[in-house]
């Protein structure tokens, strides 16, 4: 039989490497691109498909941030497939980011310099929007569209032969200082991009005290600092393109600076194949590249406590059924 993969915001980035990957170096794999745009879906479908003409490849349309799109999205895939093995929460944005100059520039004569380099703490700030479900863009892409769709597929995730995994693509800028559990959604602060990946972080570990019983298994990666959509929209590719000697310069002191999404996958596929038995609720797997652009996983143990993640994950369940209670109303 062989493992059916789920890949959210599989079109660009990370989320396409990944696919790329899996299907280079798997023989036995159904992979679903989970997808907003189903015109970029097709195409990366075809293209997958003329790498490898035997790979089984479908597509599903998406829009995590549309809460209505997800249910729907959902009750398709519960249609399709019979169980899910892996669901990779990766779609993910950082809208309006505006890069503080000034602190770039002070970092580099500071003694934390590969830190900020690394999680860009006080370097960015963004500028979020509201949904017309009434919820933060970032908090409804990052997080809760991505908990309602797990929520949804229960059923193909419960028990089963072989254990079930959630892989989230979380961030080395999740920070807990960026957090409150009185405003998990970042309505009033200004850096709902950290915020929202440190609710990832939480969510996770939330995910396995309530699913590892089940088969369920639950875990976060960072890719790294690479050049996708998502960094074009705080430089430019042009700057990218300047920065380049500082940026390999960089990468001797920094691992984190993965720079293309093929290196970025590398935690992601390098999870694909542990037994999630052997993995630690509690840390984050980072895609590391060297000086000389070799790729390998290191690890960070998460700045969090289970009781947090706990309550986060109660506030999580009454937003849906809040939400639940709106869509059905207004049907
Ligand atoms: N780039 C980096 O340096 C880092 C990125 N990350 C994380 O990696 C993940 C992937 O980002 P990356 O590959 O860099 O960025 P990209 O912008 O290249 O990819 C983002 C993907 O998410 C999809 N997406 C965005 N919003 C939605 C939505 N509302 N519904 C469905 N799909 C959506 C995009 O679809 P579409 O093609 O339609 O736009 C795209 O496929 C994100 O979670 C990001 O936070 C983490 C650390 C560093
Ligand atoms: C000389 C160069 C290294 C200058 C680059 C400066 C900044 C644009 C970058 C320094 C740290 C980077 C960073 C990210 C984006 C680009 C930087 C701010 C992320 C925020 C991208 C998305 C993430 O999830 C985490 C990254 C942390 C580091």
């Amino acid at each position: 039989m062989p493992k059916v993969v789920l890949v959210t915001g599989a079109t660009s980035g990370v989320g396409r490497a990944l696919c790329q990957r899996l299907l280079r170096e798997e023989e036995e794999l159904h992979l679903c691109l989970a997808c907003r745009n189903p015109g970029r879906a097709e195409a990366l479908r075809a293209e997958l498909v003329a790498a490898r003409p035997s790979a089984q490849v479908s597509t599903v349309q998406v829009d995590v941030s549309d809460l209505r799109s997800v249910l729907r999205a959902a009750g398709e895939l519960r249609h399709r497939f019979r169980r899910l093995d892996y669901v990779y929460l990766n779609a993910g944005i950082m809208p309006s980011p505006h890069l503080d100059v000034k602190a770039l520039v002070s970092s580099l004569f500071s003694r934390n310099v590969i830190h900020v380099f690394s999680t860009a703490e006080g370097l960015l700030t963004q500028e979020d929007r509201v949904t017309a479900d009434g919820l933060q863009e970032v908090f409804a892409t990052n997080v809760f569209g991505h908990f309602l769709l797990v929520r949804e597929l229960e059923p193909l995730l419960g028990a089963g032969d072989s254990p079930r995994r959630l892989i989230w693509t979380s961030s080395r800028s999740a920070r807990r200082a960026n957090f409150r559990l009185e405003d998990v959604q970042h309505r009033e602060g200004r850096e709902p991009y950290s915020s929202s990946k440190y609710a990832v972080d939480l969510l996770s570990v939330a995910l396995n005290r309530h699913g590892n019983g089940q088969g369920l298994f639950s875990s976060v990666v960072c890719p790294g600092t690479m050049l996708t959509n998502l960094t074009y929209g705080i430089l430019p590719p042009f700057v990218w393109t300047l920065l380049m000697p500082f940026i390999w310069l960089m990468r001797f002191f920094a691992n984190a600076f993965t720079l293309t999404p093929h290196n970025g996958a590398e935690a992601l596929v390098w999870l694909f194949h542990q037994k999630p038995e052997s993995l630690n609720p509690l840390t984050k797997y980072l895609s590391a590249t060297t000086g000389l652009g070799s790729n390998y996983v290191t690890t960070e143990k998460m700045d969090l406590d289970e009781n947090t993640a706990e309550q986060l994950y109660r506030h999580l369940l009454e937003l849906e059924r809040h939400v639940r209670a709106t869509v059905r109303s207004a049907d």
